[in-house]
């Protein structure tokens, strides 16, 4: 393991598919780094003096300085941290378009994602699907245009676009066991769908990845949570 040590905190919490992207990025480059899991519902004063324009995590300290928003933490860490890597292309305009497939997960995937699981009604949720099938429709093109013949979006190892889709990856993998779906189809998005189990097998990923059965209790007793919270509003 290089860097890091007693130098490098990660305020994170377990089920966060942000929180994911820094733990796979400080897995796949090799740095150790000391882990602090946040209690979300009671937050540390950590966690607020470290981010307190948005109180949430990822937040990495390193050296007693905080960094915030994951984008912006695996980017440090690549810039800053030595290890193995580099996630992001070295050519300007290579780098610029991984940018912009990063910020187009965030933008697009994340928030389908999250109306498909969480919408407030079955028209919300079902809208929340169709605009899932959409964005990953468009990164099975972009996989398809950048990489060809290569198991990643960083080519033949893992890199930023890797490490921000895969955040989600356990989450996708959790809601597709819940809704009995199919994400990353292997008939309609083969590319995707093989990307995920490349992704998935890599020794760095499996060691940083949280459990899915215990991601599917989480997100079914946060239904149960919502549920009951819905019936007492109404009543
Ligand atoms: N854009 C932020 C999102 C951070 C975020 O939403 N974190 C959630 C956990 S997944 C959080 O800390 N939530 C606590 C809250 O909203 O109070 C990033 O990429 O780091």
């Amino acid at each position: 393991m290089a860097g890091g040590g007693d130098d490098l905190k990660l305020l994170a919490m377990w089920a966060s598919p942000v929180a994911l992207r820094v733990r796979l990025a400080l897995s796949i480059k090799g740095i150790s780094y000391e882990y602090v899991e946040q209690d979300l519902r009671n937050k540390s004063d950590l966690l607020l003096q470290s981010n307190p324009v948005h109180k949430k995590v990822p937040v990495l300290i390193h050296g007693g300085k905080p960094i915030c928003e994951s984008l912006v933490i695996v980017q440090y860490i690549d810039e800053v941290l030595s290890g193995a890597g580099p996630l992001l292309p070295t050519d300007p305009y290579e780098r610029a378009v991984a940018r912009f497939w990063a910020a187009f997960i965030d933008d697009k995937l994340m928030k389908a994602n999250y109306q498909a699981s969480w919408g407030k009604t079955e028209e919300d949720k079902s809208e929340g699907m169709k605009l899932m099938s959409e964005a990953v429709e468009t990164l099975e093109g972009a996989l398809r245009d950048c990489c060809k013949g290569k198991s990643f979006f960083g080519g033949a190892n893992p890199g930023y676009v890797d490490v921000v889709l895969g955040g989600i990856l356990p989450w996708v993998r959790a809601m597709e066991a819940l809704l009995g779906i199919k994400t990353f189809d292997p008939v309609t998005t083969p590319l995707l769908a093989a990307w995920a189990d490349s992704f998935d097998a890599l020794d760095t990923v499996e060691a940083a990845m949280p459990d899915v059965g215990r991601l599917v209790e989480f997100a079914m007793n946060l239904q149960s949570a919502a549920a009951a919270e819905a019936a007492t509003a109404a009543n």
